[in-house]
């Protein structure tokens, strides 16, 4: 057989859509498949006798001899999943490049193959494509990533939801009681709101909120969150803020706020909002106290006139 120095069941071997490919101790190639033959594009004339790490120098030659030295020594199969290492040859795909991986993704099986004596004589290895399965896994991971991202926000302002902020504010309330750091919520209301829907209609009101929740995140660090409490009312959660840097960001808030022209069809419209802050304190039971505060300091900003902040 061409492909061989070893006589292993030829046609199949040959044939099979699994790349096979025999080394000796000293990992001399004794058998190059066409498999290997065709992705690696040299062929078994090329290959054979030749040391597999001269004619590769891609390989992780390190790690790969361990490996076949350990199945020389312990004469037991063993296994490599593209999961670990995502391939051991650089061989091209001809996946579309959208799929997102660059050479063939490989699993490989190394088993121990016995001489007439008993002894371990050479080791053959079978290559597995497992290109799309790796990218399946990726788009399915992907798919997963963003119904989770969906899951978490708010549908009109993009934003995150309710559910969602809370879980964050746990999260974070307990980072800050861990680490002795201080934690702060800004809560925001829109005055007047109804009024909006009330003379402009309510899918202009829709508009207010998505282009005020645009406005407001460019506004906050990476770190802040920033979640639609519900109808028009925002929190934001601030970490690493004590009660004078709430009070710092909630009157540039305000003022951003007061200073947007909203566009609604050929008019621009002008809207405030009314701001709440409120920071962790030792005797806090929870986040609801938290929010309490912050609710409460909100309650007197629109009692005092809205467009206005109040921290506590
Ligand atoms: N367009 C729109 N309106 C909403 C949405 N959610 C709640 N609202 C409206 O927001 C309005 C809130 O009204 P109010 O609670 O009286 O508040 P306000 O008019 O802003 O008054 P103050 O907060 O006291 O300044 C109601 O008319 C709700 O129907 C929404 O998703 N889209």
């Amino acid at each position: 057989m061409p492909g061989q120095l070893l006589e292993l069941n030829p046609p199949i071997v040959e044939h099979i859509e699994v790349g096979i490919f025999v080394v000796n101790s000293a990992f001399e190639v004794q058998l190059w498949n066409q498999f290997m033959v065709r992705h690696s594009g040299k062929t078994a004339e090329e290959v054979l006798s030749h040391n597999l790490f001269d004619l590769f120098p891609e390989l992780p030659q390190k790690w790969l001899e361990k490996k076949l030295r350990s199945v020389f020594l312990l004469k037991h199969f063993s296994f490599v999943s593209w999961e670990q290492r995502p391939y051991l040859f650089k061989f091209p795909h001809n996946r579309p490049i959208t799929g997102g991986v660059d050479f063939m993704q490989q699993s490989c099986t190394f088993m121990p193959l016995r001489g007439e004596q008993g002894q371990i004589e050479n080791i053959c290895a079978l290559l597995y494509d497992m290109t799309d399965v790796a990218i399946y896994q990726r788009q399915l991971q992907q798919a997963l990533h963003q119904l989770e991202e969906t899951n978490n926000r708010d549908a009109l302002t993009g934003v995150f939801n309710r559910r969602y902020t809370m879980q964050r504010l746990l999260n974070e309330a307990e980072r800050a009681q861990r680490y002795h750091s201080p934690l702060s919520v800004l809560m925001f209301d829109l005055d007047h709101f109804k009024q909006i829907n009330d003379t402009l209609g309510h899918l202009a009101g829709d508009e207010v909120l998505r282009v005020c929740s645009r406005h407001v995140v460019q506004l906050l660090r990476e770190s802040d969150i920033l979640g639609r409490f519900g109808g028009e009312e925002f929190l934001i959660i601030l970490p690493q803020t004590d009660l004078d840097g709430v009070k710092l960001l909630g009157d540039r808030l305000r003022h951003a706020i007061e200073q947007l022209d909203v566009l609604i069809e050929d008019k621009t419209i002008q809207i405030t909002a009314s701001f709440g802050g409120a920071c962790l304190m030792e005797g806090m039971q929870d986040i609801e106290d938290l929010i309490q505060v912050a609710d409460l300091a909100l309650y007197q900003s629109k009692h005092a006139g809205r467009n206005r902040v109040t921290v506590c």
